[in-house]
């Protein structure tokens, strides 16, 4: 179809990237009719210019960039008054600046846009070192600003970042602003390329210059010293064999228009026809309904006390912490050697002073203009004084300092609240306590915290069959001792509740007198003549969801016994491990005070092959060797022996897949679920 495809790798770097050929820079790789060549580009702007010369040359060319053409919905029609991506690129190309040497002013516009929203945001994520006050260094720092994280199209590619991110690990959203301030130009160069499916719609383009957004990590990288060039290779390649429903297939979303002009799409990422759907028949709760309903109805009532520093690990911070004192204290040598003031020296040798700065013994007297005093590390540097030589390239001989070298203004000293000045923001509520969080309140002037109080929670174990651990008969209770070492793990205050038989009555005693937040139970969950756990519940207590489209766990009931939230695990040990990690944690850390917090998953290559149908999120155990997924040997929930060799969870989404090895999948490692 196309004579040419181009693809972009492109790069927000605020400077040139260098001659050498490096990663994380501007890769383009040219395949005219099959024949690839793959270039690198310090800059922008001679990465552009490769483009311009190329499109100029009249192939039917495809173009393909790396980064978010489009925004999420409501921000184009909020910024610029028209609900369309082009609109977004025009008012872009208009205040963004980018100079031949990279050089730009992302982070000014970025704030520039964040003043035409309300409340805070929607863009975040900036360099420390910048000031920009209207641009949030956090994305939980934001509210109010009515846009959505994600694009339509991210909710197919889960490992897409959203574009509202503009900084650290993996963001796109730079890229984002400098690109399609980018592409406004080039549109206007190239007055014969059309935007897939901006311009288009969802249509299958035969017989036009085409630009189009792409995501390289759809595709294995060629082989190339640089993942990047690799990547770039394998993206052309996969869009010279792009058939006609990468370009349709996506108009089978609900709001299909809407998406095409407001959001765009990327090119390649198909929507499942059955992705999300439940076999007929059954009424199981969708795993993401499921926690929507925890989220919005686990709310913090937990109090506050003030403890000590020493028994704060682990502890949930109460309200944010600001410094009270610098850090450090004052300015101070990092080595010990000899201080003086740079600007006072003469040539040869330095007259020294009597007496020392030592930590905690700062020098008394005055230090006259050419002198040096002597000085140890983290002692204060003398007035006077500005710069420490370091005792290793000094000698003295006969009250004479010899220098090797004179050392620049300033050298091997720390000033007085580099680390933290006082006033600083230096935690915020919610923050679970880690021993580096622990560092910096002390060094913040903290010997006590406001905390709070801690949630305590309940577990129970049912069934007449369980017997205690070391019994030699009946089944011995797994789940008990292993869920209160999970609820330790969280930070939180374990309640043994013991044991309950099958009898509807004793169940019901001791859920009533249970006196805790919340409550986990085990056993009873499901549908049998026995499951009394389930039957009283419905009878007495009330119900959120029972019946969670999950593998394993599908017994899980939500709900709450008195006002107490309620926890009905299944009884296989497995899927009572999976669901209070999966569903009980978020909610528990919730009430406690932590604020939702979702694990975070990293894409990696399966070792293993798997087929499943739509209907039902799957949960493998698993463990990463050799950087692949490999998965526990059976998926039986009662093998408690997998709960042990297993280091994390993979997690095949609710629509149906076939995993080949080697195909990407989503690995969350059981340190997220604080489970370490
Ligand atoms: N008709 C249906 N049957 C089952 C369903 C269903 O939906 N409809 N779901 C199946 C699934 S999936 C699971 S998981 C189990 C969960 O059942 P229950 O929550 O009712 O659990 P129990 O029947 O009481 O026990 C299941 C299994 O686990 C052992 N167990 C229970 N407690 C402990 C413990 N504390 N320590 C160690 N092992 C424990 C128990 O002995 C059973 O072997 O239901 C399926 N059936
Ligand atoms: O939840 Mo059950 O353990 O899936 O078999």
């Amino acid at each position: 179809m196309f004579d040419l495809i181009l693809v972009a790798d492109w790069s927000a770097a605020a400077r040139p990237t260098g001659k050498t050929p490096r990663k994380d820079a501007i890769w383009v790789c040219a395949d005219l009719q099959g024949r690839q060549t793959v270039e690198y580009f310090p800059t922008r702007a001679q990465a552009l210019a490769f483009i311009d010369d190329w499109l100029n040359r009249g192939h039917r060319t495809l173009l393909g960039f790396d980064f978010a053409m489009g925004f999420p919905s409501g921000f184009a029609e909020t910024l610029t008054g028209e609900p369309t991506a082009l609109s977004v690129w025009d008012w872009l190309a208009r205040h963004v600046e980018d100079n031949a040497d990279n050089s730009n002013n992302r982070f000014h516009v970025a704030e520039t846009i964040n003043r035409r929203f309300p409340g805070i945001g929607p863009l975040w994520g900036r360099p420390g070192t910048h000031d920009h006050p209207d641009l949030p260094d956090r994305g939980t720092d934001r509210r109010d600003h009515g846009v959505p994280d994600h694009r339509t199209v991210e909710g197919f590619t889960p490992s897409a970042q959203s574009v509202l991110k503009l900084f650290t690990t993996g963001s796109v959203g730079s890229q984002s602003l400098l690109g399609c301030a980018a592409l406004s130009g080039l549109r206007a160069r190239h007055a014969s390329l059309r935007v897939w499916p901006q311009e288009t719609g969802f249509e299958h383009v035969k017989d036009a210059n085409l630009l189009v957004e792409i995501y390289p990590s759809l595709y294995e990288p060629a082989d190339h010293p640089i993942k990047d060039a690799g990547q770039v290779i394998a993206t052309a390649r996969a869009l010279r064999a792009a058939s006609a429903d990468w370009f349709t297939a996506p108009a089978s979303q609900p709001d299909a228009s809407r998406i095409a002009t407001e959001e765009g799409w990327i090119f390649g990422v198909l929507p499942p026809s059955d992705c999300f759907a439940l076999p007929p028949g059954t009424d199981w709760t969708p795993v993401d309904v499921a926690l929507e309903t925890l989220r919005s109805g686990t709310p913090c009532g937990m109090g506050r006390e003030t403890i000590s520093i020493y028994a704060s690990p682990g502890r949930i911070l109460a309200a944010d912490l600001v410094a009270t004192r610098a850090n450090p204290p004052h300015a101070n040598a990092a080595v010990d050697g000899w201080a003086f003031a740079h600007a006072t020296l003469a040539p040869g040798g330095i007259p020294v002073v009597a007496g020392r700065s030592a930590a905690g013994q700062p020098f008394a007297g005055s230090i006259p203009p050419g002198h040096a005093v002597r000085i140890l590390t983290g002692a204060e540097i003398p007035s006077d004084t500005d710069t420490v030589a370091l005792q290793e390239d000094a000698h003295v001989s006969d009250d004479l300092l010899y220098l090797k070298a004179i050392p620049r203004i300033g050298a091997n000293t720390r000033k007085a609240g580099e680390d933290v000045a006082s006033g600083d923001p230096v935690l915020s509520a919610g923050t679970i306590l880690r021993p580096g969080d622990i560092a910096v309140a002390i060094a913040a002037g903290h010997g006590s915290l406001s905390v709070r109080t801690r949630l305590k929670v309940g577990v129970l174990s049912t069934g007449d069959e369980i017997t205690p651990p070391g019994s030699t008969t009946g089944i011995p209770d797994v789940n008990r001792p292993m869920l209160l070492a999970m609820l330790g793990q969280w930070g939180l205050e374990p309640v043994d509740l013991g044991h309950a038989p099958d009898e509807a009555d004793r169940l019901a005693a001791i859920l009533d007198k249970a006196g805790t937040d919340a409550i986990l139970t085990s056993g009873g969950a499901s549908a049998g003549d026995e499951d009394h756990l389930s039957r009283l519940m419905r009878d007495l207590g009330s119900v959120h969801h029972w019946r969670i489209a999950i593998k394993p766990g599908r017994p899980l009931m939500l709900g709450h016994w008195n006002d107490t939230p309620l926890f009905g695990l299944p009884g296989n040990p497995v899927a009572a491990f999976t669901c209070a990690a999966l569903f009980a944690r978020p909610a528990l850390l919730q009430m406690a005070g932590a604020g939702w917090r979702e694990p975070q998953a990293i894409t990696v290559p399966a070792g293993f092959a798997k087929r499943k149908k739509a209907g039902r999120r799957e949960v493998l155990r698993a463990r990463l060797r050799g950087g692949q997924a490999e998965i526990f040997r059976s998926e039986g929930s009662g093998l408690v022996s997998g709960l042990s060799w297993a280091e994390g969870f993979v997690l095949l989404p609710d629509g149906a897949v076939t995993v080949e090895p080697g195909d990407p999948v989503h690995y969350i490692p059981f340190s997220e679920l604080g489970l370490g």
